[in-house]
């Protein structure tokens, strides 16, 4: 079953769009990254999704409806991120209590289990928990609550390296055994790619790749050689990008297509597979050079 689709999707806000033309389909029991740079447009189109915000163009539907308003859509998703907030008269364990209540699949004794491995403070406000703290106990909130939809926007934000590797760990484990659709975005793509079935890669407010993540990783190859045999052969490619040259020798990103025939005949071209963020970053180039660029140009001195 389709849980969201949109079509031409367009939120624009004052100053710009923040997601302008998005097309994608995303299926039941799937959990979905969301890849791209600072200010693609990542956040918007989650909020979007969970109906916080009101499109200003093109189709959206989430269950069946537009998920702006909609009673429906509120009461099967959970939408989490760092700036979730809860009143600070409310303690950690009433927050779960009132979660309890509220979520049909509240798994209470996951969620106390989960608060104490990660050692949250029971009897404080959100307020007084540590940044870190803060986003595993919404992590906790968004496992325990085992919505039809759940959106976590950069759950780790804060959490330390094994902290971080618990809670997708934990996460996976409990989506095997009650699958339901999660959209989970990250700035660190190698962290989720062994967790994500499909990848949702957004640049500039529009959807760049949407892929199973198997084909993400396949969908790329560096091919380096001489550079006069690079430019050659890649004039008949589907090129990505083209990397810096290391002293005499190129390197091209290339759309891989071929077979193992293909790389035989190409002679002294070295063919070298492109892991899913490495593509990712070629994929939202911009075509203004590298930071080293800003500090060449300067006009000091
Ligand atoms: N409330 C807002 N009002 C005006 N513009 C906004 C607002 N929120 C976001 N934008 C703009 O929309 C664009 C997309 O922002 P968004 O926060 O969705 O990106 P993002 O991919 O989540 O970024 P990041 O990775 O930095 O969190 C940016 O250009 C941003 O400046």
């Amino acid at each position: 079953m389709t849980v969201i689709e949109c079509s031409h999707l367009e939120k624009r806000y004052s100053g710009g769009a923040g997601v302008k033309d998005a097309d994608f389909t995303i299926q039941e029991n799937t959990i979905t990254g969301i890849v791209g740079r600072n200010g693609s447009g990542k956040t918007t189109l989650m909020k979007t999704i969970a109906g916080y915000l009101k499109v200003t163009g093109g189709e959206i539907s989430v269950f069946g409806e537009n998920p702006f308003n909609s009673l429906k859509v509120s009461a099967n998703s959970m939408y989490l991120d760092e700036y979730t907030m809860f009143s600070n008269a409310l303690t950690t364990k009433d927050i779960l209590h009132h979660h309890s209540r509220f979520y049909p699949n509240w798994d209470a004794q996951l969620a106390q289990r989960l608060a104490d491995y990660f050692s949250i403070p029971m009897r404080v406000g959100t307020d007084y928990l540590s940044k870190g703290q803060k986003n595993t106990f919404y992590g906790i909130l968004g496992l325990a609550a085992r919505c039809p939809l759940t959106i976590f926007d950069e759950p780790t934000t804060g959490m330390d390296a094994s902290v971080r590797k618990d809670f997708y760990r934990a996460l996976l484990k409990d989506y095997l055994a009650h699958p339901r659709t999660i959209l989970i975005s990250s700035h660190h793509l190698d962290e989720i790619d062994e967790l994500i079935e499909d990848l949702l890669l957004i640049d500039g407010g529009r959807t760049v790749l949407h892929l199973p993540i198997e084909g993400v990783k396949e969908y790329a190859m560096a091919v380096s050689g001489p550079a006069g045999e690079v430019k050659n052969w890649s004039a008949q490619q589907d090129v990505i990008a083209h990397l810096e040259d290391q002293g005499s020798i190129s390197t091209v990103i290339v759309k891989n297509h071929f077979t193992a025939a293909e790389k035989a005949a190409a002679g002294g071209l070295r063919f070298t597979p492109v892991s899913a963020s490495d593509l990712c970053v070629y994929l939202t180039r911009r075509n203004i050079g590298g930071i080293d660029d800003v500090f060449s140009n300067s006009q000091h001195g």
